[in-house]
């Protein structure tokens, strides 16, 4: 059972009855329930995190469909091409005008899609040749065609609750024939209970379990990957171990422990908290580092988010306000790298954009700092916030006059156009009250 394809492949459920959690999309009283059990399924966009169960979802719809001969046929955004799409759509033309047989058609990581692939549905879409089923971890509303999404049901799929997570470990434990340990009444499991196969009897702590769903971080197919390869790992250390030490290796008791499990996770999908409070230490700590101009700590904390599974847009918005909060007017082009790189993260995803942001982050460790504007802006808001009283009215000459009775008023009076002027102009651009003020030397009021 663990030799071959991952265990979250071999676990994926096969109908509505074993797919956990996700009730608000899918619970009893949904509508998108009553559509599947009447095989109704109108074009869907599943959006939701990684490992939530999108394609879970579409497996089970493709089972059901066929039971009922409609076409169910997947592309994947990244490697199918605009004629791949075309050849469906051929395809499914052909089976709806001759056999009256329907198409789905499931693309997954839709988002990939650019715009005018996207158009290429459309006309079909909307004229029933084929429904569509996208799969997104990405915002539908930015990433998927207006007139495409005007046309699709967008279903939520949230990240799965830890209940949810155990719930799935434990069917997989279950299908594995692994025993989970109580805690609460500790005993030695290798006396455990008596084991005439010729395979281990594997047992798995059962605060390990937990720990697992609430580290997978609502992500199935990391906390099956990572029970897997505690699992694996028991076993082949067990087997290294007999054969090191010249024992013929014998059926026996494997003990998997909650540090197994947090191995077997590190492996699979480095140990990160992208939810929690992992996620604030480390991107707090790239900030620093790259403000303490330290090359080294920068990449550092830059991989171990990434290679966490941190959204990479995530940490490029973060480059984007530290080029103006820390380099600032020290060299603005900070400020165009860090967009560039933002979109560059937008265009390709990971893992491609990996390196964008790596330069970004080498460019910003290196580069000359500055909290100039920063801080200025920073005095203008506390101006503001200590301001006693009604805030100063602005002044008539710098208003605006676009109508004869703001003319009339006094509104733009007196106002000196700087360009016709060659000499520098002697003019007041605070109000009365702020004259002098400098907010780049200290705060003045
Ligand atoms: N709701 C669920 N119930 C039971 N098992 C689930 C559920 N969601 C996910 N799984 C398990 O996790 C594995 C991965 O899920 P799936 O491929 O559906 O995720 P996904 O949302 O499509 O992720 P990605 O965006 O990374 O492709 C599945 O093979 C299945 O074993």
């Amino acid at each position: 059972m663990l030799e071959g394809k991952p265990l979250a492949d071999k676990m994926r459920p096969e109908s509505l009855q074993d797919y956990i959690g996700q009730s608000r999309a899918v619970g009893q009283e949904t509508l998108l329930r009553s559509l599947l059990e009447t095989n109704e399924i109108p074009s869907l966009i599943l959006w939701g995190p990684p490992g939530c169960g999108k394609t879970t979802l579409a497996h089970i719809i493709a089972n059901n469909s066929k039971k009922h001969s409609i076409r169910f046929v997947t592309l994947s955004a990244t490697n199918a091409k605009t004629n791949d799409v075309r050849d469906v759509i051929k395809q499914a033309q052909n089976e709806k005008s001759f056999f009256k047989r329907k198409t789905i058609l499931f693309i997954d990581e839709i988002h990939r899609f650019n715009k005018s692939q996207q158009d290429t549905f459309l006309p079909h879409v909307e004229c029933g040749t084929i429904t569509l089923i996208g799969a997104t971890t990405e915002n539908p509303s930015f990433q998927v065609n207006a007139a495409l999404l005007s046309r699709c049901r967008v279903i939520v799929l949230e990240k799965l609750p830890v209940e949810a997570m155990v719930t799935i470990l434990m069917r997989a434990i279950n299908s594995l024939g692994i025993h989970v340990l109580d805690s609460s009444r500790p005993s030695d499991p290798l006396s455990h209970s008596s084991n005439s196969s010729s395979e281990p009897s594997v047992f798995i702590e059962d605060k390990a379990v937990d720990t697992l769903a609430y580290l997978s971080d609502g992500d199935a197919r990391t906390g099956l990957n990572g029970l897997q390869l505690a699992v694996l790992a028991r076993l082949s250390s067990r087997k290294m171990f007999c054969k090191k030490s010249g024992q013929a290796y014998s059926p026996s008791r494997v003990l998997i422990t909650e540090n197994d499990v947090k191995e077997g996770l590190q492996r699979s999908h480095i140990l990160y908290d992208r939810a929690g409070e992992e996620h604030y230490n480390c991107i707090s700590a790239l900030h620093k580092a790259m403000r303490g101009s330290d090359q080294n700590a920068s990449l550092y904390w830059l991989a171990r988010m990434l290679e966490g599974g941190e959204d990479p847009l995530y940490v490029a918005r973060r480059l984007v306000r530290f080029a103006s909060e820390d380099i600032g007017l020290a060299d603005p082009s900070a400020l165009t790298q860090a967009v560039a790189a933002y979109q560059g993260c937008h265009f390709i995803g990971m893992p491609e954009c990996e390196v964008l942001l790596a330069q970004c982050v080498v460019y910003f460790a290196r580069a000359p700092k500055s909290i100039e504007v920063y801080s200025a802006y920073n005095n203008v808001k506390a101006c503001l916030r200590n301001h006693q009283g009604p805030l100063p009215p602005v002044p008539l000459h710098l208003r605006n006059a676009p109508t004869r009775l703001m003319k009339d008023l006094g509104y733009g009076k007196g106002y000196k156009y700087n360009p016709m002027y060659s000499e520098p102009v002697d003019q007041e651009y605070l109000p009365e009250e702020l004259r002098g003020a400098d907010f780049f030397k200290q705060r003045r009021c």
